[in-house]
């Protein structure tokens, strides 16, 4: 009664006083309840509507959601993140009832310096954008691509602890693509196509001045925009602004953890990395991003000189919607261009220009299949069968591309035609397999949310000024070596979501560390770096 003397609130409520805990109570069994009453399992709808009752609950009671979250991660991040959070995307502007973020769209133009100032916050930690181009495998979903910021930062908070109050998802509308949005009455965008070249850098570049001028030490994590951009902007700002981009940088970096996890899974220790064969599927922001990376890795294993490039370069090929890529494509896009297999090299394994992946499968037998490419079972009976003779005693599978239906191939799938000795790991979350006579086959999570909250966070505590390779290259290190040598051996090469505070934590940890070490950090608040 004395606090509600205080804030003057006697009278305004009814007598009992319903603790945090009843709320959350009260709450649960409002979720649980729709759990009972929906009798086809998971459909988009069911879990459409726990979003919604997730999403009302936000609005009005910004702790208690947290609190709700964090506690049941496993349970919600499917609802909150991927995949829920791409049917989320797709019916945005019907869900939409309460703003959330900010919009700066082509007509701010020349307003995005004042505008940053209608934010209530007077400190932003953390900024997550879009221009909605690329939403997960979903295609262009214009303004409706909002969605993704706001489940991105979702996670800072829970698996970062990052204040709620010091994030913000932010929607860049320069137009859609999308016929379908451009037609619809409900759509909440710019009716209008996408701006493109200069005029779209333009703003772009409007917007980073703007969000940097009000809060000088903001990090702006780039999510999903197309792969052409996603490039592009990222070599424009990396250098003098604290930014990354999730799905090049954070996806390369799980992805290495994972492919040094599937070669710890054959019993062979981490430096033998640069000997797998690995075949990617997809050449867009997602699939260069790791390939880059990777071979990198493989490079500086290798004594990082010009050799040891060379010999961690031939290790990839790379398949995209044209097959193969190999140095006569005609139109190379110059970001693939440097991974395109070599002539002689192509008539050494009998394989030619454009040849398709399972002609690849069969002749290069990879001990890695990586899926980054958008397209629903691509992985097929006999792309897998071919995979079964894979030079590797464990050949491992990642079928990356989100959301659920995206997915290469499945667990079961993969399972049941390669064996139990496969390693599986896929963007969106399955279920374990059952193999019979008490074996599990292990359905990994292979997801950059186990790497961009700890990269966000190390870079918040460190202070530093960008964000560079070696403190990715940290978070990547950290993220392998947490899983412990019986977890990597049984084909479990990423942690479950219910340990995602924890790794974070230690993502972070590694990412100060290395910032320290580069002299790239300027410490937190009133703290110095190295204190
Ligand atoms: N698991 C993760 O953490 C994670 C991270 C980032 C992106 N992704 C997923 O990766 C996917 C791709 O993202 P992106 O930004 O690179 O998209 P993108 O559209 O730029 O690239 C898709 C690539 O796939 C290729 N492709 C299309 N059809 C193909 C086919 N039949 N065979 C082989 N390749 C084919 C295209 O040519 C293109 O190179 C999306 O589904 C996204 O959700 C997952
Ligand atoms: O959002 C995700 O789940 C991962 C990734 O950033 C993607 O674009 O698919
Ligand atoms: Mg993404």
């Amino acid at each position: 009664m004395t606090e509600r003397d205080r804030l003057g609130l006697r009278g305004l409520l009814p007598p009992s006083v319903v603790s945090s805990q009843q709320q959350i109570d009260r709450f649960m069994g409002d979720l649980k309840r729709l759990e009972q009453n929906a009798r086809d399992g998971p459909s988009d709808t069911y879990q459409l509507a726990k979003w919604r009752i997730l999403n009302r609950l936000h609005d009005r009671n910004e702790t208690m959601y947290y609190k709700v979250l964090i506690d049941n991660i496993e349970e919600y991040a499917p609802i909150v993140y991927t995949p829920t959070v791409g049917a989320v995307c797709q019916n945005y502007s019907g869900l939409f009832r309460r703003p959330r973020g900010m919009y700066f769209s082509a007509e701010d133009r020349g307003e995005m310096m004042s505008m940053v100032y209608n934010w209530p916050a007077d400190q932003v930690d953390m900024i997550v954008v879009t221009d909605g181009s690329r939403i997960l495998g979903l295609g262009d979903l214009g303004v409706q691509g909002i969605g993704i910021a706001i489940g991105k930062l979702d996670l800072y908070v829970a698996a970062a602890g990052i204040n709620p109050q010091r994030v913000l998802p932010v929607m860049i509308d320069v137009g859609t693509n999308n016929e379908k949005l451009l037609k619809d009455p409900l759509y909440l965008g710019l009716q209008e196509h996408r701006l493109e070249g200069e005029e779209y850098v333009e703003i772009i570049d409007e917007f980073m001045e703007a969000v940097f001028s009000r809060w000088p030490n903001v990090i702006v994590q780039f999510e999903d925009f197309q792969s052409k951009w996603a490039f592009r902007l990222l070599q424009r700002y990396r250098k003098t602004y604290r930014m990354f981009n999730d799905d090049v940088q954070g996806t390369a970096g799980v992805a290495i953890a994972g492919l040094l996890g599937a070669v710890r899974a054959q019993g062979r220790p981490m430096i033998d990395f640069p000997k797998q064969k690995i075949v990617v599927a997809g050449a867009g922001s997602a699939g260069i991003g790791v390939v880059n990376a990777a071979s990198r890795t493989m490079a500086r294993m290798l004594g990082n000189n010009e050799v040891a490039f060379e010999s961690a370069r031939s290790q990839f090929w790379i398949v995209d919607a044209h097959g193969l890529i190999t140095e006569e494509r005609v139109d190379i896009d110059p970001d693939a261009r440097p991974f395109a297999r070599r002539k002689s090299e192509l008539t050494h394994q009998g394989l030619n220009e454009g040849a398709s992946l399972i002609e690849v499968v069969k002749k290069v037998k990879p001990d890695v299949i990586l899926g980054l490419s958008a397209v629903g079972g691509l992985f097929s009976k006999e792309v897998l069968e071919a995979l079964k003779d894979s030079s590797s005693s464990r050949p491992a599978i990642f079928a990356m591309s989100n959301p659920t239906k995206n997915a290469e191939c499945t667990p079961e799938e993969a399972f049941s035609i390669i064996g139990e000795k496969v390693v599986f790991s896929s963007g969106s979350p399955f279920d374990d397999v059952d193999l019979g006579d008490g074996k599990i086959g292990h359905s990994n999570q292979g997801n950059n949310m186990y790497l961009f909250p700890g990269i966000g966070l190390g870079t918040l505590l460190s202070g530093a000024r960008i964000v560079s390779d070696g403190m990715l290259q940290a978070a990547a290190e950290r993220l392998a070596s947490y899983m412990k040598e019986e977890e990597v051996l049984q084909g479990i090469i990423y942690p479950p979501t219910s340990r995602i505070r924890d790794i974070t934590k230690e993502v972070a940890a590694a990412v100060v560390r290395e910032a320290v070490a580069e002299d790239l950090a300027e410490g937190y608040r009133d703290m110095d770096a190295r204190e």
